[in-house]
């Protein structure tokens, strides 16, 4: 697909279509049509994706109850870094964003104080985690890779996955909510409420609104999943615009499927053939310090290349 630019006047195209894959189609169909959008765009969506509506319902009243509490309540989440609540600040490095957001655990009780919430996300993850793997298996077979290799990673009892939360509330001038990155683990699974603000860079400045859909989940590659595809995914840059809603909350839920700490990330052997690694091993570990010590905005995968 080609992108419809005007790039003298515009910096938002409204006229591509993004990738919405039907999940109920034939395997090796779906396999094919995910791994071009993984590298058209590192970006997609899922319907029929057999995620019940009642457990994301459940999981949406709950996160909302939670950022309606008085602050007294939310911060005795703890604080962000690494799990709990936050707000204004991404991260240690002075990002600044017009949102509030907790981070929880996946493979342990989360952090959420009242039981309902905790088994709201309990039923969620696990939903999420396993739409997760059926799509890393689908991304193994469209490569001709072995169907583990990658969902093993979110498997593993010590994936470092995790559950964010963001909750953007209505501002007065229209702003960026959370500032343009790439994620850093191996996929991310979005949802947001029917309030818009997603948006996908196509480079050069041009930015493409995603439409919220309460059918679909958002796929997002992570850089994790562009080192491991030696470059042949991309990992998209995205970010989304603060929420000018009077009276309307924008919520989003987001998986990020990632390794465990001490897994060493290098891309299967079939994915190289003639081609030279373009990117040294690391570990899971490493990347994230390494994503830490660094702003929202960096090209964080780039440390990494070999020269
Ligand atoms: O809240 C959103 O829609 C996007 C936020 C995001 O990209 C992130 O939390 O990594
Ligand atoms: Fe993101």
């Amino acid at each position: 697909m080609v992108a419809a630019t005007d790039t003298n006047t515009s910096h938002i195209d409204h006229l591509m279509d993004i990738p919405v894959i039907d999940l109920s189609l034939k395997k090796s169909k779906v396999a094919k049509l995910i791994v071009k959008a993984c590298e058209d765009y590192g970006f997609f969506k899922v319907i029929n994706h057999g995620v019940p509506h009642n457990i994301i319902k459940k999981m949406e009243d709950e996160s909302l109850d939670f950022f309606h509490k008085p602050l007294h309540d939310k911060i005795r989440a703890g604080s962000a870094n690494p799990f709990g609540y936050g707000s204004k600040n991404i991260g240690l490095r002075g990002d600044k964003g017009e949102l509030e957001y907790l981070i929880l655990k996946t493979n342990h009780d989360s952090i959420v104080n009242t039981p309902q919430f905790r088994c709201a996300v309990s039923s969620y993850v696990e939903c999420v985690r396993e739409l997760a793997c059926k799509i890393l298996e689908l991304i193994a077979k469209g490569l001709g890779v072995p169907r583990s290799v990658f969902s093993h990673l979110l498997r593993h009892f010590d994936s470092d996955s995790l559950l964010r939360l963001n909750h953007y509330p209505p501002v007065l001038n229209q702003t960026i909510g959370f500032g343009e990155h790439s994620d850093p683990q191996i996929l991310a699974l979005l949802r947001s409420n029917g309030v818009a603000g997603l948006q996908i860079s196509l480079g050069n400045g041009n930015w493409l609104p995603v439409a919220p859909d309460p059918h679909a989940f958002c796929v997002n590659i992570g850089d994790v999943l562009q080192a491991m595809t030696n470059g042949r995914f991309v990992s998209v840059r995205h970010r989304a615009m603060a929420n000018t809603l009077p009276g309307q909350s924008r919520l989003s839920l987001i998986f990020f499927g990632a390794p465990p700490p001490e897994v060493t990330i290098t891309c299967p052997p079939q994915l190289l053939k003639q081609h030279e690694p373009r990117y040294r091993a690391f570990t899971w570990a490493e990347y994230k310090s390494h994503t830490y010590a660094h702003r929202l905005g960096e090209t964080r995968l780039d440390h990494f290349k070999i020269a």
